[in-house]
């Protein structure tokens, strides 16, 4: 059997699958997916098998082996392993890459080192072994030699195996599994491998009372049945004493004894791990490797295990205990109530847990447990974040007529099971969660699993509290401020069919389920969806791409639909001409009326007179809101903050006179430029529309306003959350929660107050600054400006009470803020898309940036040079080549190379080409061709090249 793996070494030369060959033990074993260590450049790295078959195109004799399993399950799926192919060639990475970003960070192994008895010592432990002992397939001894070719399963844990299999008399077959892992393989033998243990450990003794007669050589190597004899429990006393030489002896004696312990019980020890537990031990463990008694290893660990904690086990006697609770002294009052307790026990029971119970202090357990009377032992725990945490039961409400049409309709497309994106366009509160709450029970119905994607989930505590009411513990939560452990418990109910529901960040969209129904995309619109490091995928791209696999329907819910997403649905016409895959949701639930919302021109507020940060009609609401008792929220949109000039008399921004981009203000050389194109020109110091001096770079941080707010309102009680107020794990649900409860007048933040709150009491919406979102070097800026205000404004009157907004701007006139005024999408996108028609910006063509960068300007320049000039060649013998506003269904342009925006980062130089192009064009793999003249067989220190497709961030 032959494994193809994807090696993980991230460079495009090794961009391919490399075959093994997979040795007998592992192939009931190995499949697609499965996490492997394989020897590769004189190393063990890890890899994915992407496919098993009995052929190869490379001579049999010359493959390599598989040298381990990482795990008893193949952590991907073979849609999975598929997806990561797709998104390497869509988003020009490595197929290795887009592997690394479906498991979870706690599998992300690292090759590393450690050490565990030598062969010589082995041999040592089970000399002569009794032949009835010898283990079935002959491999387990080379396994447990670590031999670079073994064919044993379990490089790491050989010895144990080895030794395991032979205590349960060589009958079962095991795989010495990492104990890192919770799953029931290693279950199976660890009796077995205690049992050898404790007879292992008195054949160790033989090692250190060995006579000085003994000859390392004197036994071939490859004789299995090593530690048979010994482990067996009944061989410590067969055991011969030869094979020990007394180098060996001394070098074991020199040995704490708690190592020795420790790697006969483990079977190995991280060198870490040695380091710093026996950091006195490093000359006797240097001389024992030496002498053979140990000897190091490479192997694939992962970076966490599961998560131990102590535990008091009940009695393993319990007429001794019994005997012993009635012995205690009275005066031991805590130890014998302890003790008391533990009999009761059906099962272990975390000793923090006991403790709280009991109300005993550790010292009382710790002395029922030295005394003997009491088992503490380590048990694996799941870490759930949301333990102890109550969620409050919810019940499906009776749909909307609105709402039951768009739910018709996606439960009618989940049966089908041909797959499907649907837009659910509706406004702020229609109803949207309640809707997909519903599709996601139809989907469960039907026996298939559900994910939803939103932004950023840790700034929607509120989202993750519904769909725990709703669904209890039938949901996984996967989202960014998990800890590595935390987040590798979820992953694992997901991928053990322990939840049908999983709802998290953008990376939850490669949540190992078998049988996907429903993908669900919140607030699709966010750029939080896009990935910014490599793989610079879209999820919802991705997301589209996986329902495909699965026949299963994506949902996109958004009250301002990205353009991108609008125009692909307003396409797909049906039969009656109406869009197939839009569902609109054009109304509030209970047909409650959209907030009115004043635009404050700020330039008028400086004229008469008020130089405050807040207008009067902002600063007016607020006095209401507290004389009323109802909240208010306000939005400090800091996007762009400082980095563009605009006069605060007249508004003006500068422009790039080529692009129609907001020039971006470089300190260091008082330069604005544009980074598109590169124009360049002196930042003014009046300004050009007015003449005014009140020319100045924006923005003003949420701590000034805050101030501000205390001066103006004495007693004001204001929570603040920002990047500053929430880094710490929790607090983001510790604030809400506060405002939840009235305990505060005003939440006041940047973006993460716009998304997804739904307080009742919430009256006044204010912003106090428009501008700064549409002053960002963005062509998106308008398209960002109108879902944030318009996001924002949809927190206002959810429920009872009415609502109000007020928007404080210097561009009023600015078609984004006015069409927000009006709540009106529609002709929001009528003149957005307009305006990116003529100035060839998506939806109407497609961008890729692609990225370079060196330390020599002069190399960087002409090597960017030549790979523009490499592309255009190829787009021109594609017959692609021209611009994507001209005639024509295909085109390809390419604009640059110029300066990056951020022309020098860690002392490199940057340069970058903008491809845009129009219709059905393999642009990605066109790059990937034009960047194969430029990696392959170039010398250190090359250029490096990233590419970004469909960027959200032009830097
Ligand atoms: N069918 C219904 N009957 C009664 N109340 C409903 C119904 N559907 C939703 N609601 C309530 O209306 C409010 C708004 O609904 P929801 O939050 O689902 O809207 P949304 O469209 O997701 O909002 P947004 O996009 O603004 O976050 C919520 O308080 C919700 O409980
Ligand atoms: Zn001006
Ligand atoms: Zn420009």
């Amino acid at each position: 059997m032959i494994a193809s793996v994807i090696v993980d070494v991230p460079s495009r030369q090794t961009d391919r699958p490399f075959d093994y060959k997979v040795p007998a033990e592992m192939r009931a074993w190995i499949e697609t997916g499965s996490r492997v260590g394989v020897p590769f450049g004189g190393r063990v790295v890890q890899g994915f098998v992407v496919a098993v078959s009995e052929q190869t195109e490379m001579d049999p004799k010359r493959l390599k082996a598989i040298a381990e399993l990482l795990d008893p399950t193949p952590p991907l799926r073979a849609d999975l392993i598929e997806l990561a192919e797709w998104i390497s060639r869509k988003y020009v990475c490595t197929w290795t890459a887009a592997l690394q970003a479906m498991i979870p960070g706690a599998l992300k192994g690292k090759a590393e080192r450690s050490v565990r008895f030598g062969a010589a010592a082995l041999k040592a432990l089970s000399p002569e072994s009794a032949p009835q002992m010898r283990p079935t397939s002959g491999s387990l001894a080379a396994a447990a030699h670590g031999t670079d070719d073994a064919s044993g399963s379990d490089v790491r844990y050989g010895h144990e195996a080895a030794a395991a299999e032979a205590g349960a008399g060589a009958e079962s077959r095991n795989r010495g599994t990492a104990d890192t892992y919770g799953a029931g393989v290693r279950h199976e033998h660890e009796a077995a491998a205690a049992k050898a243990v404790a007879g292992a450990e008195t054949a160790a003794g033989t090692i250190a009372r060995a006579s000085d007669a003994a000859e390392p050589e004197g036994t071939d190597a490859a004789e299995p049945g090593l530690a048979a004899g010994s482990a067996s429990g009944a061989g410590a006393s067969g055991a011969s004493e030869a094979g020990v030489s007394a180098d060996m002896r001394g070098a074991f004696a020199a040995l704490p004894s708690e190592l020795v312990r420790e790697l006969l019980r483990h079977g190995s020890i991280r060198l870490a791990a040695l380091q710093e537990r026996y950091p006195h031990a490093g000359d006797a463990v240097k001389s024992a490797l030496r002498q053979g008694l140990l000897e190091e290893q490479t192997a694939i660990r992962d970076r966490l295990s599961v998560r131990k904690v102590l535990a008091v086990y009940p009695p393993p006697d319990r007429p001794a205990a019994e005997e012993a609770l009635a012995a205690l002294p009275k005066r031991a009052g805590k130890q014998r109530e302890v003790l008391a307790f533990a009999l009761d026990l059906e099962e272990p029971l975390p000793l923090q847990a006991l403790l709280a119970e009991t109300g005993a202090s550790a010292g009382s357990v710790r002395a029922l447990a030295d005394k003997g009377m009491l088992d503490v032992r380590e048990i694996k725990q799941e870490r759930d974040p949301y333990a102890g945490r109550e969620f409050v039961r919810t019940e499906p409400l009776p749909l909307t007529p609105g709402q039951q049409e768009v739910f018709e309709r996606v439960a009618a497309a989940v049966d089908a099971e041909s797959p499907q994106t649907f837009l659910l366009h509706g406004v702020t509160g229609s109803g949207k969660t309640e809707v997909y709450m519903q599709s996601i029970q139809h989907c469960l119905e039907q026996g298939k699993q559900a994910i939803v994607l939103v932004p950023e989930i840790s700034l929607t505590p509120q989202m993750v509290e519904r769909f725990k009411g709703r669904f209890g513990d039938m949901v996984a939560v996967l989202h960014s401020r998990l800890s590595n452990g935390e987040r590798y418990d979820e992953w694992r109910k997901i991928r053990e069919r322990r939840v049908e529901v999983a709802i998290g960040a953008r990376s939850a969209v490669f949540a190992p389920f078998e049988r996907i129904g429903l993908i669900v995309i919140d607030e699709e619109h966010e750029s939080s969806y896009k990935q910014e490091e490599t793989p610079k995928y879209h999820a919802r791209d991705v997301a589209v791409r996986r329902a495909k696999q699965h026949g299963a329907v994506v949902v996109l819910g958004s009250a301002t639909p990205s353009l991108e997403t609008y125009a692909a649905a307003v396409r797909s016409a049906g039969p009656d001409g109406r869009p197939a895959s839009l569902l609109p949701l054009p109304e509030r639930v209970g047909a409650r009326p959209m907030p009115p919302v004043a635009v404050v021109d700020m330039r008028q507020e400086l004229k008469g007179g008020n130089r405050s940060m807040f207008s009067r009609a902002l600063h007016e609401g607020l006095a209401a809101r507290l004389e009323r008792g109802e909240q208010s929220v306000l939005l400090l949109n800091r996007r762009g903050y400082s980095t563009f000039v605009m006069c605060r008399s007249c508004g003006y921004t500068a422009t790039c006179p080529h692009c129609d981009i907001t020039l971006t203000y470089h300190q260091r050389t008082r330069a604005l430029r544009c980074h598109y194109c590169g124009h360049a020109e002196m930042a003014p110091r009046l300004c050009p529309s007015c003449g005014s001096e009140h020319i100045r770079y924006f923005g003003a941080g949420t701590q000034r306003v805050e101030e501000e707010l205390a001066k103006l309102f004495p007693g004001i009680r204001v929570i603040r959350m920002d990047v500053d107020t929430t880094t710490e794990k929790g607090s983001h649900e510790k604030w809400l929660k506060l405002f939840g409860e009235r305990k505060a007048d005003v939440l006041l933040g940047t973006q993460m107050v716009a998304k997804g709150l739904d307080f009742p009491y919430v009256t006044l919406v204010g912003v106090i600054a428009a501008d700064t979102s549409l002053g960002l070097p963005d062509f998106r800026a308008g398209e960002r400006t109108f879902q944030l205000l318009t996001q924002v404004a949809g927190r206002a009157g959810r429920h009872h009470l009415p609502g109000e907004v007020v928007v404080q701007t210097y561009t009023p006139e600015h078609y984004a803020i006015q069409t927000a005024q009006q709540h009106d999408y529609e002709t929001f996108v009528q003149d957005e898309l307009k305006h990116r028609r003529m100035m060839g910006y998506p939806p109407f063509c497609r961008l890729i940036l692609v990225t370079m960068s060196h330390e020599q300007l002069p190399l960087l320049s002409s090597v960017s040079e030549r790979f523009a000039a490499r592309l255009r060649e190829l787009a021109a013998l594609s017959g692609v080549l021209g611009s994507v506003q001209g005639p024509g269904q295909r085109a390809m342009e390419l604009l640059g190379p110029v300066a990056s925006p951020i022309s020098r980062m860690k002392d490199r130089y940057r340069f970058q080409c903008m491809i845009k192009y129009r219709g059905n064009i393999d642009a990605s793999g066109l790059i990937r061709e034009a960047l194969a003249s430029f990696t392959e067989g170039a010398p250190k220190g090359q250029v490096q090249f990233s590419v970004d497709v469909d960027p959200h961030m032009i830097l």
